[in-house]
């Protein structure tokens, strides 16, 4: 096998109250990563599509091939040549895991082109080196997500302790993204890094919840649940209008609302697609208002994650 084609989603990461520790993955938008060998050694990048060439074509510094040459080293494989086509098909600094989507995408292509000598699992800590050269950390909630699928719970980072619970099949999410950019690593330098022991005890209290809704598949406990003391009053304040397309999507059908990963997306959780749509319109329209373009996403939670095409 000489070519590989994989595509990655786009996922939410932070759902509300799990700052770090929840994430799920929509069916797109997402990257596609085409790898092709080559006899000189080295990995390099051929082409990249969608991103108006703001990424690095360095492999050292790009997501898409640095998870690569991680997993190349840890597997003792040297001199290995490849060529890699990276086609951005999400925003950059958009909040729905743009680098995390090239750097799933990145390395489950080479574990599919050496024969896959790890699981998806075992892959994680590789695509979270892709995050920590985009962002600066290595947070696996929209990794996690991307490669799994699902909704991930992320337990423990060290030892990383990670897995998927089950979402009821009626939950639907909008994603809306206004036309401006937040970089991750300039939204979490302004997080602060005490938190108070009532804030605390609130936040514990909605993970709580929320994962007890999905599992129990209990809307009102979801909706109830998406309540965020900690981050989202400090980094609403980055994404403008933020409160009244809150309102709206409530409003209009949505269990919940709130920041997608760093932002600025928001987005929202509604029962049924229609509530999904409904909501999300109103989202867009209260940017709309405000003089802001938007895109809109309305998906089911994608539960299988990174595909090889
Ligand atoms: N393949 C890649 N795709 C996207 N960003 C990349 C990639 N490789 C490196 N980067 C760097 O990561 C930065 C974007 O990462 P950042 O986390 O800020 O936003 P995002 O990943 O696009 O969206 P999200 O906020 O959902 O994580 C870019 O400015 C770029 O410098
Ligand atoms: N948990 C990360 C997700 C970034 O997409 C953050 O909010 O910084």
């Amino acid at each position: 096998m000489n070519s590989i084609r994989a595509f990655a989603p786009a996922t939410v990461a932070n759902v509300a109250c799990g700052f770090d520790i929840f994430g799920f993955a929509i069916e797109a938008p997402g990257d596609v990563v085409e790898i092709r060998r080559r006899d000189e050694p080295g990995v390099v990048i051929k082409e990249i599509t969608g991103d108006e060439g703001r990424l690095p074509r360095n492999a050292e510094k790009n997501a898409v091939t640095v998870v690569m040459l991680h997993l190349l080293k840890h597997l003792g494989i040297k001199d290995f040549g490849a060529e890699v086509v990276l086609h951005k098909n999400m925003p950059l600094g958009s909040g729905m895991g743009s680098s995390a989507a090239s750097a799933v995408a990145g390395v489950v292509a080479m574990n599919e082109l050496l024969g896959n000598p790890l699981s998806r699992q075992e892959l994680l800590p590789f695509a979270m080196e892709g995050e920590k050269i985009a962002s600066g950390s290595a947070h696996a909630d929209n990794v996690g997500p991307s490669l799994l699928g699902g909704f991930v719970v992320i337990r423990s980072y060290n030892p990383l302790d990670i897995f998927t619970i089950p979402v009821p099949d009626d939950l639907y999410c909008t994603l809306v993204h206004p036309d401006i950019e937040i970089n991750t690593k300039d939204a979490r330098f302004i997080l602060r890094s005490e938190v108070s022991l009532k804030n605390t005890i609130a936040q514990m209290g909605n993970v709580a919840g929320l994962v007890a809704g999905l599992m129990k598949s209990d809307y009102e406990l979801i909706g109830r649940s998406m309540v965020d003391v900690i981050i989202e009053p400090v980094r609403s304040i980055l994404i403008p209008e933020f409160n009244v397309v809150k309102l709206a999507a409530i409003e209009n059908g949505a269990l919940g609302c709130s920041i997608s990963g760093s932002g600025p997306s928001m987005f929202a959780l509604s029962k049924g697609k229609a509530n999904a749509e409904s909501a999300g319109l109103a989202m867009q329209q209260k940017f709309a208002d405000a003089g802001i373009e938007s895109s809109m996403h309305v998906s089911a939670i994608n539960k299988n994650g990174a595909a090889i095409l």
